[in-house]
């Protein structure tokens, strides 16, 4: 087993002192003045993001390239290239107005630490690749994890009919304007399947490591999640001249369908969680009955089939609602993401690492998606936490302590040391 720990305890200190300065420096994209970051899947900040870091994978020595739908992968080619590879990384685009560590710290470490096995260890037996996934959180698109997706297969152009974001941009004409043309890539041009194990290093975005005082967690599952929208019509009309009890006014109505979506979610209890975050009142001004209002509906649960029993039910209600205000209802489903058990071997070496270390940890399951979400099914996939402060996210106060995102770092180094350059993959792939 001593073979099998990375080495240079002073280059890792170094290289681990790096990592944190380029989360910093990657943050620089998508800056917003008042804090926060933003980078939209394919505006300028996004792109820039992408080509920085594209660059900074050269300079480390990797085989650089954007696939079709703009994943950059970063490439440290292994002597035998008979093994699949391992993949490890994150996603670069941000909700809007994010902290600096939701899938940039993945990135980043994941880069950092592929950088660093090239310098200290050379050539690897196994291919080992870094991925900065072009887009996970759909928050310009109605649409997630279109980076993971490409890549297993499960999204495809086609997926991305009717999708656009407020604005009334397509997601294709996004991705052409980007420099990304979909009539130059066959349908489904970056599915790769040659992957044969996925690693993502992620802040927690939640409190229990903090509560628990560990240092990384190791993830057992990914909770399920539907994503919605839904369309509420009614009448618009003048807010002086149309009485009380002649309006069909549609954002009476939607409060009533979110205050019941609260409450249904409250009865149903966790882990089910049931949000509405985005509502829009089309065309909404103070002197009229708002005629349409569109609002997010956002369901997750660790069961599936509670998940979807959850939402037949809540969708009933909804619909009862607009019948008795006589309004109209259209639902369009976005996303439909099953729970997914991460790999048990994977992890258990994740939590040897760690003691290997003395960095404390714990096994807990993710409220949150993730890409490894999406590479469950197809490969064995597996997932580092470390501590939120206050377990906040999607803000701009999204912190992380440096020493955490060192010992996720030296955590993640050690795993892919030991699945790169020695025999420890076989054993699972
Ligand atoms: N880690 C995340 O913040 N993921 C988010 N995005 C997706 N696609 O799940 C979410 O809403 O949980
Ligand atoms: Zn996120
Ligand atoms: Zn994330």
């Amino acid at each position: 087993m001593a073979e099998m720990t990375p080495t240079s305890v002073q280059e890792l200190a170094q290289y681990s002192k790096q990592m944190l300065d380029v989360l910093e420096w990657l943050a620089t994209y998508g800056a917003n003045p008042e804090g926060g970051v933003t980078r939209l899947l394919y505006t300028e900040s996004w792109l820039q993001a992408q080509r920085a870091l594209l660059a900074k994978m050269e300079g480390l020595g990797l085989a650089a390239n954007f696939d079709a739908v703009g994943n950059v992968y970063g490439k440290l080619q292994g002597s035998n290239a008979s093994l699949k590879s391992v993949l490890t990384g994150s996603h670069v685009d941000t909700v809007q107005n994010g902290g600096k560590y939701d899938g940039a710290y993945g990135v980043v470490a994941s880069l950092m630490a592929l950088g660093y096995l090239k310098a200290v260890h050379g050539t690897p037996r196994r291919t080992i690749e870094v991925i900065s996934l072009c887009e996970e959180e759909g928050s310009r698109f109605p649409l997630a994890y279109w980076g993971s997706g490409h890549v297993t297969g499960v999204r495809s152009y086609a997926s991305a009919a009717g999708i656009a974001d407020l604005e009334g941009t397509t997601l294709l004409e996004a991705m052409g304007e980007a420099g990304f043309k979909p009539a130059n890539a066959g349908e489904h041009s970056a599915v790769r399947d040659d992957i044969g194990a996925y690693i993502e290093i992620h802040i927690e975005q939640g409190s229990v490591l903090e509560v628990k005082q560990k240092q990384i967690g190791v993830v057992t599952a990914i909770v399920g999640q539907i994503r919605m929208t839904v369309v509420v019509k009614g009448n618009s009309n003048h807010a002086g001249t149309t009485p009380m009890t002649m309006r069909r006014d549609a954002l009476a109505g939607a409060a009533e369908m979110v205050v019941l979506t609260e409450s249904m979610a409250l009865e149903e209890g966790g882990p089910l969680v049931a949000t509405v975050g985005r509502l829009d009142v089309k065309r909404g001004t103070s002197n009229v009955v708002p005629g349409e209002v569109e609002f997010t509906l956002d369901i997750r649960h660790t069961d599936e089939r509670k998940m979807d029993a959850f939402r037949t039910r809540l969708l009933t209600k909804l619909s009862e609602i607009a019948k008795r205000r006589e309004l109209i209802i259209e639902t369009v489903e976005n996303l439909h993401a099953s729970p997914v058990a991460m790999h048990q071997g994977i992890s258990d070496d994740i939590e040897a690492a760690c003691a290997t270390y003395g960095f404390g940890s714990m096994k807990l399951p993710s409220g949150a998606g993730h890409d490894a979400q999406l590479f469950g099914p197809i490969c064995p996939s597996a997932m580092i936490f470390v501590p939120s402060r206050g377990g906040i996210s999607h803000s701009p106060e999204e912190f992380t302590e440096p020493d955490d995102l060192i010992a996720g770092f030296q955590t993640l180094v050690h795993v892919l040391y030991q699945y790169g350059y020695g025999g420890k993959a076989d054993e699972i792939l």
